[in-house]
């Protein structure tokens, strides 16, 4: 069913970005990878070229770099664009609003709101103008709720939710489909982003307490992969996935 499509990953050198890299690969999806790090993108696209088959684009990019991003959508524009979009990279550096960490609330801002937003901007008009596509945006159960010390994080997310039903919305009329994914606790890089010892430590402690199963990156790429799949008149709209164990 995905087989020859084309996808742009963002946020593909970790976590839940890699892991559903490795999913739409395995069902013959060319790729199209975004992250920093540079040596991690290369390592997976070596790999995935090599067990199935497919093409990997790299994108070295910082989703948050608005000049560097309109540059990526012009290149994916060029190659004819991409099928699917995983708008995926992230970063949760959260503390309490009174410790005033304001660098990390524009982090936050800049990547988990404006780089979501740059990605969808460099590929929505070419999905438009062939009247097909798919976004497929990351939020969080914080999209929905908050807890303390999450604030600009919850608030990140609620925007990309509210994106993502906006977005959909409009998109109807291009044939366009967007499904905004919501994990809750998944078990990846994403704690190390926060700076605040303290906070990082609390959080760890209980994504890892013991006896509690939280869900793997593959949960997740499981999920993206199923709201793909679903027949061109379902749109998947929006898919709210926590551990059994997770109260909020
Ligand atoms: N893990 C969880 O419990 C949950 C995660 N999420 C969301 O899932 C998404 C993926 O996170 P997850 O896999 O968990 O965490 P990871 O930290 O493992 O992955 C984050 C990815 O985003 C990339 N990234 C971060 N900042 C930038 C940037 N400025 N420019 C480009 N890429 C960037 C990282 O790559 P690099 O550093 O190489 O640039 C990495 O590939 C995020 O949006 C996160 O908010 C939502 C709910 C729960
Ligand atoms: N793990 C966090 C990601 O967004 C959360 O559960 O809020």
């Amino acid at each position: 069913m995905l087989q020859g499509k084309t996808a742009w990953i963002t946020g593909a050198s970790s976590g839940i970005g890699e892991a559903t890299a490795r999913r739409l690969a395995k069902e013959g999806v060319n790729l199209v990878l975004t992250a920093r790090r540079e040596e991690k993108l290369v390592a997976l696209a070596a790999e995935l070229e090599a067990k199935y088959g497919v093409a990997v684009a790299l994108e070295v990019a910082d989703v948050s770099d608005r000049p560097v991003m309109e540059v990526v959508g012009e290149k994916i524009a060029e190659r004819g664009g991409v099928d699917i979009l995983i708008n995926n990279a992230g970063t949760m550096p959260i503390s309490p609003i009174l410790s005033g960490r304001v660098d990390e609330w524009e982090q936050m801002i800049d990547v988990n709101i404006k780089g979501v937003l740059y990605a969808i901007n460099a590929v929505y008009s070419g999905m438009a103008e062939r009247k097909s596509g798919h976004i497929v945006n990351i939020s969080s159960i914080a999209a929905r709720q908050t807890y303390q010390s999450a604030g600009v994080y919850a608030g990140t997310k609620h925007a990309v939710r509210a994106i993502s039903d906006t977005l959909r919305k409009e998109a109807i009329r291009f044939g366009v489909r967007v499904t905004d994914i919501q994990p809750g606790a998944v078990a990846t890089e994403l704690p190390d982003s926060i700076n605040h010892p303290k906070i990082r430590d609390a959080v760890k402690a209980n994504m890892y307490a013991e006896g509690s199963e939280i869900l793997q990156p593959d949960d997740i790429a499981n999920a993206i992969y199923y709201a793909l799949t679903q027949p061109a008149y379902i749109d998947v709209s929006e898919l709210h996935i926590r551990p059994v164990i997770q109260e909020d």
